[in-house]
């Protein structure tokens, strides 16, 4: 047997340990606009650091923050977030952070990455602690906004305060996360499995069993405009029934010819080579072998992720998710 996860409630936890501290939110892009706008809505002192004027600075700007240049919000901060890629995190500690570590100070973290990872090795005389939304940025600022909170993972990594676990749940609060729930973890576990779930279903599973179908529809003759309409439209409507009811209130909306047909050949196309695959990858997480592709990808210049993102754009799913778009928008639910 597993052991139980230990889960923080909002009625728990308390914003105090950061009430009056300054926290210096670096990154204003899809972690960092929700933790900023959430943790200002919740009361905290917020700064935006950032490397430049740009795209981010306007926008940070165009919510009522004043951005500071990376350096300056961090020599005014009790409390550094690091909400930029995973990539840039150690570049943006060495340059700035570092130099202007203060003892007693909070380094905090969205991902465990680059603590894990040892590519980040803070001294011993401050706090670091992480908070994983489990969810994208955007739902992050949606869900708080609604008056409700993505989950989240906390961990400490230092605990040079003997308050680091506190003021992780304290940003967890502020963020919406304990009106879910917060999970205590490690940065080992959130790290790995973060990976591993991100690589295999959330962002390359989903998209590639999407593509697959979608692509064999098209090839065996059928109308593109069905073939997305069943393969990739219909995906939300089910993983809403099973977000909303679990895997039995999904199975009870579709027909016993659905379930049928999906229990015997959904265990076909996803079957032990499936889980196999998985594993390998969790091994890559795991060995540390991913983290080193990924770094020395991006020390490239990124070129396999650059020629992804180019290819999503031109494939024939999203021409056609283009085209449909305005029946798509026509049938969402008004309120
Ligand atoms: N995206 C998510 O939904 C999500 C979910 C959970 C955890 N996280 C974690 O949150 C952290 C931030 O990820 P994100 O996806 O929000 O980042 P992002 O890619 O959206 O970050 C963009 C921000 O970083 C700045 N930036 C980009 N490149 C930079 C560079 N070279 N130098 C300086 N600044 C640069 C941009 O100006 C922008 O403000 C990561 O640790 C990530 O793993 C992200
Ligand atoms: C939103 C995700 C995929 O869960 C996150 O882990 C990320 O890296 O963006
Ligand atoms: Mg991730
Ligand atoms: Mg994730």
């Amino acid at each position: 047997m597993s052991r139980i996860a230990k889960i923080y409630v909002d009625s728990e936890v308390r914003l105090d340990p950061l009430k009056g501290k300054k926290i210096a939110v670096l990154g204003y892009g899809s972690q960092g606009r929700a933790w900023a706008l959430n943790l200002r809505d919740s009361g905290l002192d917020v700064t935006v650091g950032l490397e430049r004027e740009g795209k981010s600075w306007q926008q940070a700007q165009a919510d009522g923050f004043h951005p500071k240049k990376t350096e300056d919000a961090v020599k005014g901060a009790d409390v550094v977030i690091f909400l930029v890629p995973d990539m840039v995190q150690r570049f943006i500690y060495r340059e700035h952070v570092q130099p202007n570590l203060k003892p007693g100070m909070d380094l905090v973290f969205a991902h465990g990455f680059n603590i894990h990872y040892r590519l980040i090795e803070p001294p011993q005389n401050v706090d670091v602690y992480m908070v994983a939304p489990k969810g994208p940025g955007p739902i992050v600022r949606d869900f708080f906004v609604k008056g409700g909170g993505v989950p989240v993972l906390v961990a400490v990594h230092q605990n040079y305060s003997g308050r680091a676990m506190e003021k992780a749940l304290a940003i967890a609060k502020a963020l919406g996360g304990t009106r879910a729930g917060a999970i205590e973890t490690t940065f080992k576990e959130e790290t790995e499995t973060d990976l591993v779930g991100e690589q295999t279903i959330l962002v390359g599973g989903v998209m590639e069993l999407m593509k697959a179908a979608f692509e064999t529809l098209v090839e065996l003759g059928y109308q593109p405009e069905v073939a997305y309409f069943e393969a990739i439209n219909e995906l939300k409507m089910i993983v809403d029934l099973i977000y909303e009811k679990g895997f039995t209130g999904m199975l009870n909306a579709v027909s016993d010819t659905a379930k049928y047909g999906g229990f015997t050949v959904g265990k076909r196309v996803i079957n032990e080579e499936t889980r196999k695959r998985i594993r390998e990858a969790a091994e890559r997480v795991r060995s540390g072998k991913f983290a080193e592709e990924w770094i020395e990808e991006y020390g490239r210049g990124s070129p396999t992720l650059k020629k992804g993102m180019e290819e999503a754009e031109k494939s024939l799913e999203e021409q056609v998710g283009r085209r449909l778009k305005e029946i798509i928008e026509r049938g969402k639910p008004k309120s």
